[in-house]
């Protein structure tokens, strides 16, 4: 196990938005998150990175409670961009990026060769190389998208948590994000809304429905047509795609 999550409940007054979630990310492998929207997938990431505290259930990292780790040890291991990540300050693209190895670095150390070739992998696996010296604020949705994904990837982290990393990018860069989260030997947790996307490039899903969950398991066994039915509230055929063995679903007209 990687990232345990033990009986998680969240609640706002009186609303429970988390409720009794339970299960374990396999190292190295991606988990995709599904669920309608306000099924409680951002809230659920956010305990996993330790930005929300549940009020009840514990959040582990390699068995280790995530609350008695200090923050700084969580940053040097999880990698967390969020849905409408952002940076105030006026920076550059590489910039944003560095600040990704800040946690690995202590207020003495110099800025080494080793960051800078980190940074520059980094900006080069997500295609912003050559937007390097551009200002954050000139960017289009999709390459900020691409440069907070750098930053994740220069943190070099052993657990990624992405909330929607593809909802503003084009096709190409939608595909080229999901095969690289899925060739890296780290485990990550992402929500996703495009579910053939999900079936393709995870290993393993996990379905919300009101903070809970309702299925879990690897794509084959949880996309069926009874739950695009159920929980999605679409009609739809899904079948083995012949190229890539994946289930893909046929939404119906
Ligand atoms: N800070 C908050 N205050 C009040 N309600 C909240 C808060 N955060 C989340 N919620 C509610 O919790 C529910 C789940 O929200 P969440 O953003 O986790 O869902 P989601 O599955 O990520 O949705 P989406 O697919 O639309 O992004 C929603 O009904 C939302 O309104």
């Amino acid at each position: 196990m990687s990232i345990t999550a033990e009986n998680l409940i969240w609640r706002i007054g009186s609303k429970t938005i988390v409720d009794g979630v339970s299960f374990e990310a396999e190292p190295g492998r991606m988990l995709g998150l599904l669920g309608p929207n306000g099924s409680g997938k951002t809230s659920l990431l956010r305990l996993l990175a330790g930005l929300k505290s549940p009020q009840s259930g514990r959040v582990l990292l390699e068995g280790n409670e995530l609350k008695t780790l200090g923050a700084r040890a969580v940053a040097r291991r999880v990698a967390f961009v969020e849905q409408h990540a952002t940076t105030g300050a006026n920076l550059s693209v590489v910039d944003v990026v560095r600040l990704g190895r800040f946690p690995h670095r202590s207020w003495l150390s110099r800025w080494t060769h080793a960051d800078d070739r980190t940074v520059n992998e980094a900006l080069e696996r997500t295609g912003m190389e050559g937007r390097r010296n551009d200002r954050w604020q000139s960017l289009s949705g999709g390459e900020k998208q691409r440069t907070q994904i750098a930053r994740a990837l220069a943190q070099a982290p052993t657990e990624l948590i992405l909330d929607e990393p593809t909802n503003h990018l084009d096709i190409q860069h939608q595909i080229g994000v999901l095969k690289l989260v899925a060739s890296l030997p780290i485990t990550s947790v992402v929500a996703l809304h495009d579910l053939n996307h999900a079936a393709m490039f995870c290993d393993r899903l996990i379905v919300l429905q009101k903070g809970k969950i309702v299925t879990s398991g690897p794509p084959e066994a949880v996309i069926t047509e009874e739950l695009m039915r159920e929980v999605f509230a679409v009609e739809a055929r899904v079948e083995t795609s012949p190229h890539h063995r994946r289930p893909h679903i046929h939404y119906l007209r």
